[in-house]
Protein backbone atom coordinates (compact mmCIF):
# COMPACT_ATOMS: atom_id res chain seq x y z
CA UNK A 1 0.00 0.00 0.00
CA UNK A 2 1.67 3.21 -0.70
CA UNK A 3 1.16 6.18 1.67
CA UNK A 4 1.39 9.94 0.66
CA UNK A 5 1.59 12.53 3.58
CA UNK A 6 -0.03 15.71 2.14
CA UNK A 7 0.86 18.76 4.26
CA UNK A 8 0.44 17.73 7.08
CA UNK A 9 0.97 19.84 10.39
CA UNK A 10 0.17 20.00 14.04
CA UNK A 11 -0.29 22.38 15.84
CA UNK A 12 -0.20 21.74 20.45
CA UNK A 13 -1.35 24.79 22.28
CA UNK A 14 0.20 27.24 19.67
CA UNK A 15 3.28 24.99 19.52
CA UNK A 16 4.17 23.41 15.34
CA UNK A 17 5.22 20.00 16.07
CA UNK A 18 4.72 19.33 12.37
CA UNK A 19 5.34 22.31 9.57
CA UNK A 20 3.80 21.02 5.91
CA UNK A 21 5.22 17.45 6.05
CA UNK A 22 5.25 15.52 2.59
CA UNK A 23 6.15 12.08 1.93
CA UNK A 24 5.59 9.82 -0.17
CA UNK A 25 6.21 6.23 0.34
CA UNK A 26 5.65 3.43 -2.19
CA UNK A 27 4.08 0.22 -2.19
CA UNK A 28 6.55 -1.97 -0.24
CA UNK A 29 8.89 0.14 0.81
CA UNK A 30 10.48 0.78 4.23
CA UNK A 31 10.86 4.66 5.15
CA UNK A 32 12.93 5.58 7.93
CA UNK A 33 12.51 8.53 10.12
CA UNK A 34 15.60 9.98 11.33
CA UNK A 35 15.77 13.09 13.55
CA UNK A 36 16.60 14.26 17.41
CA UNK A 37 14.11 13.52 20.17
CA UNK A 38 11.42 15.81 19.92
CA UNK A 39 11.55 16.53 16.32
CA UNK A 40 7.76 15.54 15.62
CA UNK A 41 8.60 11.58 14.63
CA UNK A 42 6.43 9.83 16.91
CA UNK A 43 3.42 12.70 16.30
CA UNK A 44 3.64 11.69 12.44
CA UNK A 45 3.29 8.08 13.12
CA UNK A 46 0.43 8.68 15.40
CA UNK A 47 -1.27 10.67 12.32
CA UNK A 48 -0.36 8.25 9.97
CA UNK A 49 -2.34 5.35 12.30
CA UNK A 50 -4.95 7.49 13.38
CA UNK A 51 -4.46 7.95 16.37
CA UNK A 52 -4.20 12.05 16.24
CA UNK A 53 -5.51 14.12 13.71
CA UNK A 54 -3.51 16.32 11.91
CA UNK A 55 -4.00 20.20 12.77
CA UNK A 56 -4.73 20.56 8.72
CA UNK A 57 -3.17 18.31 5.40
CA UNK A 58 -4.13 14.72 4.19
CA UNK A 59 -3.11 11.32 4.59
CA UNK A 60 -3.72 8.93 1.57
CA UNK A 61 -3.79 5.43 1.29
CA UNK A 62 -3.27 3.64 -2.33
CA UNK A 63 -4.55 6.73 -4.02
CA UNK A 64 -7.75 6.90 -1.07
CA UNK A 65 -7.78 10.12 1.45
CA UNK A 66 -7.82 8.23 4.62
CA UNK A 67 -7.57 11.29 6.78
CA UNK A 68 -10.83 11.09 8.60
CA UNK A 69 -10.44 7.30 8.68
CA UNK A 70 -10.65 5.84 12.39
CA UNK A 71 -7.60 3.92 13.21
CA UNK A 72 -9.35 0.58 12.79
CA UNK A 73 -10.32 0.89 9.10
CA UNK A 74 -6.58 2.22 8.02
CA UNK A 75 -5.00 -1.54 9.14
CA UNK A 76 -2.02 -0.06 10.16
CA UNK A 77 -0.05 -1.93 13.04
CA UNK A 78 2.42 -0.65 15.34
CA UNK A 79 5.89 -2.06 17.03
CA UNK A 80 7.08 0.03 19.77
CA UNK A 81 9.94 0.65 21.90
CA UNK A 82 9.04 -0.71 24.79
CA UNK A 83 6.97 -3.77 23.46
CA UNK A 84 3.53 -3.02 25.14
CA UNK A 85 2.82 -6.86 25.62
CA UNK A 86 0.63 -8.08 28.61
CA UNK A 87 2.88 -9.06 30.86
CA UNK A 88 0.84 -11.19 32.63
CA UNK A 89 -0.22 -13.35 29.34
CA UNK A 90 1.48 -16.15 27.87
CA UNK A 91 3.64 -15.62 24.22
CA UNK A 92 0.69 -17.35 22.40
CA UNK A 93 -2.08 -15.23 24.29
CA UNK A 94 -0.13 -12.01 23.54
CA UNK A 95 0.34 -13.09 19.89
CA UNK A 96 -3.39 -13.94 19.58
CA UNK A 97 -5.58 -11.27 20.88
CA UNK A 98 -5.97 -9.25 18.12
CA UNK A 99 -7.65 -11.57 16.26
CA UNK A 100 -9.61 -13.45 19.90
CA UNK A 101 -10.74 -9.49 19.57
CA UNK A 102 -12.25 -9.72 16.20
CA UNK A 103 -13.90 -13.15 17.64
CA UNK A 104 -12.33 -15.12 14.74
CA UNK A 105 -12.81 -19.10 15.01
CA UNK A 106 -10.22 -20.89 17.65
CA UNK A 107 -8.56 -22.98 14.92
CA UNK A 108 -8.25 -20.48 12.80
CA UNK A 109 -6.61 -18.38 15.51
CA UNK A 110 -4.49 -21.16 16.51
CA UNK A 111 -3.11 -21.59 13.01
CA UNK A 112 -2.63 -17.98 12.53
CA UNK A 113 -0.41 -17.85 16.03
CA UNK A 114 1.79 -20.95 14.68
CA UNK A 115 2.29 -19.12 11.50
CA UNK A 116 3.58 -16.02 13.01
CA UNK A 117 5.71 -17.57 15.40
CA UNK A 118 7.56 -19.44 12.76
CA UNK A 119 7.98 -15.64 10.41
CA UNK A 120 9.50 -13.98 13.69
CA UNK A 121 11.58 -17.45 14.58
CA UNK A 122 9.86 -18.06 18.50
CA UNK A 123 8.27 -21.76 17.00
CA UNK A 124 7.46 -23.50 20.20
CA UNK A 125 7.45 -20.93 22.67
CA UNK A 126 3.84 -20.44 22.66
CA UNK A 127 3.57 -21.34 26.11
CA UNK A 128 6.56 -19.36 27.53
CA UNK A 129 5.29 -16.09 29.66
CA UNK A 130 6.15 -12.94 28.53
CA UNK A 131 8.15 -12.32 31.33
CA UNK A 132 10.31 -14.97 30.97
CA UNK A 133 11.64 -13.86 27.71
CA UNK A 134 15.23 -12.11 26.59
CA UNK A 135 14.35 -8.44 25.00
CA UNK A 136 14.95 -9.48 21.49
CA UNK A 137 12.41 -12.44 22.03
CA UNK A 138 9.70 -9.49 23.41
CA UNK A 139 10.27 -7.82 20.49
CA UNK A 140 9.64 -10.67 18.23
CA UNK A 141 6.72 -11.64 20.25
CA UNK A 142 5.15 -7.59 19.30
CA UNK A 143 6.02 -7.90 15.85
CA UNK A 144 4.15 -11.22 15.64
CA UNK A 145 1.37 -9.78 17.48
CA UNK A 146 1.14 -6.61 14.98
CA UNK A 147 1.44 -8.93 12.05
CA UNK A 148 -1.01 -11.38 13.01
CA UNK A 149 -3.55 -9.01 11.55
CA UNK A 150 -2.37 -8.71 8.34
CA UNK A 151 -1.88 -5.39 8.71
CA UNK A 152 -1.24 -2.89 5.47
CA UNK A 153 1.20 -1.00 6.79
CA UNK A 154 3.69 -1.09 9.60
CA UNK A 155 4.80 1.30 11.93
CA UNK A 156 7.73 0.98 14.47
CA UNK A 157 8.32 3.06 16.82
CA UNK A 158 12.28 2.90 17.79
CA UNK A 159 11.40 -0.73 18.52
CA UNK A 160 15.10 -1.52 19.62
CA UNK A 161 15.95 1.75 21.49
CA UNK A 162 16.23 -1.11 24.76
CA UNK A 163 18.12 -3.71 23.34
CA UNK A 164 22.19 -3.91 23.24
CA UNK A 165 23.90 -2.48 20.70
CA UNK A 166 24.50 -6.46 19.48
CA UNK A 167 20.89 -7.52 19.53
CA UNK A 168 19.74 -4.02 18.36
CA UNK A 169 22.00 -5.02 14.90
CA UNK A 170 20.77 -8.34 14.94
CA UNK A 171 17.23 -7.47 15.18
CA UNK A 172 17.37 -5.03 12.45
CA UNK A 173 18.07 -6.87 9.75
CA UNK A 174 15.46 -9.39 11.00
CA UNK A 175 12.89 -6.84 10.92
CA UNK A 176 14.12 -5.80 7.42
CA UNK A 177 13.88 -9.60 6.41
CA UNK A 178 10.55 -9.88 7.56
CA UNK A 179 9.37 -6.88 6.08
CA UNK A 180 11.06 -7.65 2.77
CA UNK A 181 9.40 -10.92 2.70
CA UNK A 182 5.90 -9.86 3.43
CA UNK A 183 6.46 -6.99 1.30
CA UNK A 184 4.42 -4.71 3.73
CA UNK A 185 5.02 -0.76 3.41
CA UNK A 186 6.86 0.61 6.60
CA UNK A 187 7.60 3.74 8.41
CA UNK A 188 10.41 3.33 10.88
CA UNK A 189 11.21 5.77 13.52
CA UNK A 190 14.45 5.81 14.76
CA UNK A 191 17.23 8.53 16.07
CA UNK A 192 20.10 6.30 14.89
CA UNK A 193 21.67 7.39 11.27
CA UNK A 194 23.41 3.62 11.10
CA UNK A 195 20.12 1.67 11.80
CA UNK A 196 18.24 4.15 9.31
CA UNK A 197 20.52 3.57 6.73
CA UNK A 198 21.00 -0.27 7.01
CA UNK A 199 17.32 -1.13 6.98
CA UNK A 200 15.87 1.88 4.99
CA UNK A 201 14.76 2.18 1.10
CA UNK A 202 13.96 5.86 1.80
CA UNK A 203 15.47 8.04 4.79
CA UNK A 204 13.67 11.36 6.11
CA UNK A 205 15.97 13.44 7.56
CA UNK A 206 13.11 15.80 10.33
CA UNK A 207 14.38 18.25 12.71
CA UNK A 208 12.13 20.46 14.65
CA UNK A 209 8.99 19.28 12.64
CA UNK A 210 10.42 19.69 9.31
CA UNK A 211 11.60 17.06 6.84
CA UNK A 212 15.05 18.54 5.64
CA UNK A 213 15.87 15.95 3.42
CA UNK A 214 13.91 12.66 1.75
CA UNK A 215 16.01 10.37 -0.55
CA UNK A 216 17.73 6.91 -0.59
CA UNK A 217 20.32 6.28 2.07
CA UNK A 218 23.26 6.77 0.16
CA UNK A 219 21.90 9.75 -1.68
CA UNK A 220 21.17 11.45 2.18
CA UNK A 221 24.38 10.04 3.43
CA UNK A 222 26.95 11.02 0.54
CA UNK A 223 25.58 14.47 -0.72
CA UNK A 224 23.59 15.62 2.26
CA UNK A 225 21.44 18.94 1.18
CA UNK A 226 22.00 20.95 4.54
CA UNK A 227 24.72 20.95 7.27
CA UNK A 228 22.16 19.37 9.80
CA UNK A 229 21.82 16.38 7.56
CA UNK A 230 25.34 16.11 6.97
CA UNK A 231 25.94 16.35 11.35
CA UNK A 232 23.32 13.92 11.38
CA UNK A 233 24.35 11.59 9.57
CA UNK A 234 27.41 11.42 11.51
CA UNK A 235 29.76 13.36 9.18
CA UNK A 236 33.01 15.39 10.66
CA UNK A 237 34.70 17.91 8.14
CA UNK A 238 31.60 19.93 7.63
CA UNK A 239 32.81 23.57 6.53
CA UNK A 240 31.29 27.06 6.47
CA UNK A 241 32.51 28.62 2.99
CA UNK A 242 32.41 31.51 4.15
CA UNK A 243 35.15 30.74 7.43
CA UNK A 244 37.78 30.12 4.94
CA UNK A 245 40.87 31.94 4.34
CA UNK A 246 41.50 32.37 0.82
CA UNK A 247 44.99 33.16 0.69
CA UNK A 248 45.75 29.63 1.55
CA UNK A 249 46.63 26.63 -0.92
CA UNK A 250 43.87 24.60 0.44
CA UNK A 251 41.41 27.47 -0.52
CA UNK A 252 42.96 27.48 -3.86
CA UNK A 253 42.92 23.77 -4.52
CA UNK A 254 38.77 23.72 -3.78
CA UNK A 255 38.33 26.84 -6.16
CA UNK A 256 40.02 24.76 -9.03
CA UNK A 257 37.88 22.09 -8.52
CA UNK A 258 34.04 23.75 -7.85
CA UNK A 259 32.60 26.71 -7.95
CA UNK A 260 31.40 27.90 -4.80
CA UNK A 261 28.32 30.68 -5.88
CA UNK A 262 25.28 29.49 -4.36
CA UNK A 263 26.73 27.55 -1.87
CA UNK A 264 27.43 27.74 1.95
CA UNK A 265 29.01 24.77 2.93
CA UNK A 266 31.68 22.14 2.00
CA UNK A 267 31.96 18.45 3.03
CA UNK A 268 35.06 16.72 2.91
CA UNK A 269 35.20 13.56 4.28
CA UNK A 270 37.72 11.90 6.11
CA UNK A 271 38.45 8.97 4.28
CA UNK A 272 38.64 11.34 1.04
CA UNK A 273 41.69 13.14 2.49
CA UNK A 274 45.90 11.52 1.81
CA UNK A 275 48.36 12.21 4.19
CA UNK A 276 52.10 12.30 3.19
CA UNK A 277 55.08 13.55 5.12
CA UNK A 278 55.74 17.16 4.36
CA UNK A 279 59.58 16.82 3.84
CA UNK A 280 58.59 14.99 0.52
CA UNK A 281 56.41 17.73 -0.88
CA UNK A 282 58.04 19.03 -3.95
CA UNK A 283 56.06 21.99 -4.62
CA UNK A 284 56.32 23.91 -1.68
CA UNK A 285 53.32 27.01 -2.93
CA UNK A 286 50.95 24.66 -3.66
CA UNK A 287 51.30 21.68 -1.24
CA UNK A 288 48.46 22.19 1.66
CA UNK A 289 50.95 21.68 4.67
CA UNK A 290 49.09 20.67 8.00
CA UNK A 291 49.74 20.18 11.63
CA UNK A 292 48.82 17.28 13.59
CA UNK A 293 47.16 18.36 16.62
CA UNK A 294 45.55 15.21 18.42
CA UNK A 295 45.10 11.44 16.42
CA UNK A 296 42.96 8.29 17.45
CA UNK A 297 43.19 4.57 16.86
CA UNK A 298 39.89 3.49 16.00
CA UNK A 299 39.77 -0.36 15.28
CA UNK A 300 41.76 -0.11 11.71
CA UNK A 301 41.97 3.26 11.31
CA UNK A 302 43.69 6.40 12.68
CA UNK A 303 41.89 9.48 12.58
CA UNK A 304 44.17 12.44 12.67
CA UNK A 305 42.72 15.67 14.08
CA UNK A 306 45.07 17.95 11.72
CA UNK A 307 44.87 22.19 11.62
CA UNK A 308 45.23 24.44 8.81
CA UNK A 309 45.72 27.72 10.33
CA UNK A 310 41.97 28.18 11.86
CA UNK A 311 40.26 25.44 9.97
CA UNK A 312 40.49 21.82 11.57
CA UNK A 313 40.08 18.48 9.04
CA UNK A 314 39.53 14.96 10.16
CA UNK A 315 42.00 12.92 7.91
CA UNK A 316 41.57 8.60 8.33
CA UNK A 317 44.31 6.20 7.75
CA UNK A 318 43.97 2.59 7.18
CA UNK A 319 45.69 1.45 10.62
CA UNK A 320 49.01 -1.46 9.50
CA UNK A 321 51.28 -2.71 12.00
CA UNK A 322 54.41 -2.01 9.60
CA UNK A 323 53.31 1.98 8.70
CA UNK A 324 54.63 4.50 11.37
CA UNK A 325 51.71 6.95 12.65
CA UNK A 326 52.13 10.67 12.30
CA UNK A 327 53.45 12.28 15.73
CA UNK A 328 51.84 15.40 17.47
CA UNK A 329 53.01 18.33 16.32
CA UNK A 330 54.52 16.74 13.29
CA UNK A 331 53.76 18.95 10.11
CA UNK A 332 52.06 16.69 7.14
CA UNK A 333 51.01 17.54 3.53
CA UNK A 334 47.21 16.52 2.76
CA UNK A 335 45.47 16.25 -0.58
CA UNK A 336 42.64 14.91 -1.88
CA UNK A 337 40.44 14.58 -5.12
CA UNK A 338 37.98 17.01 -6.23
CA UNK A 339 35.24 14.18 -6.65
CA UNK A 340 35.61 13.43 -2.63
CA UNK A 341 34.25 16.75 -2.20
CA UNK A 342 30.73 17.48 -2.15
CA UNK A 343 29.26 21.14 -2.06
CA UNK A 344 25.78 22.45 -0.80
N1 LIG B 1 0.20 16.34 23.67
C1 LIG B 1 1.18 17.23 23.49
N2 LIG B 1 1.05 18.50 23.94
C2 LIG B 1 2.01 19.41 23.75
N3 LIG B 1 3.18 19.18 23.12
C3 LIG B 1 3.38 17.93 22.65
C4 LIG B 1 2.40 16.89 22.82
N4 LIG B 1 2.90 15.77 22.23
C5 LIG B 1 4.11 16.10 21.74
N5 LIG B 1 4.41 17.38 21.98
C6 LIG B 1 5.65 18.08 21.59
O1 LIG B 1 5.80 17.97 20.19
C7 LIG B 1 7.15 17.77 19.84
C8 LIG B 1 7.28 16.48 19.03
O2 LIG B 1 7.02 15.37 19.86
P1 LIG B 1 7.24 13.86 19.34
O3 LIG B 1 6.87 12.96 20.46
O4 LIG B 1 6.52 13.69 18.05
O5 LIG B 1 8.80 13.84 19.09
P2 LIG B 1 9.77 12.62 18.73
O6 LIG B 1 10.58 13.07 17.57
O7 LIG B 1 8.98 11.38 18.58
O8 LIG B 1 10.67 12.56 20.03
P3 LIG B 1 11.29 11.29 20.80
O9 LIG B 1 12.35 10.72 19.90
O10 LIG B 1 11.84 11.91 22.03
O11 LIG B 1 10.14 10.35 21.06
C9 LIG B 1 7.94 17.75 21.15
O12 LIG B 1 8.49 19.02 21.35
C10 LIG B 1 6.87 17.44 22.19
O13 LIG B 1 7.20 18.01 23.44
Amino acid sequence: MSIDIKAVTKDYNGFSALKAVDIHIQNGELLALLGPSGCGKTTLLRIISGLLEPSSGEIWFDGVDVTKWETQKRQTAMVFQNYALFPHMSVEENVGYGLKIKRMPKADIQKRIDEVLEMVELSGMNDRSIQSLSGGQKQRAALARALITEPKILLFDEPLSNLDEKLRVAMRQEIRRIQQRIGITSIYVTHDQREAMAIADKIAVMNHGEILQYDRPETVYHTPSNAFTADFMGHVNILQLSHLSPATAFYRKLMQAHAFSGKSHLLLPPNEILLTDASTAADITNTIFATVSSRELLGNVVRYRLSLGETVLYADCLYRVSLSLYELGQTVAIDFSPNGIHLF
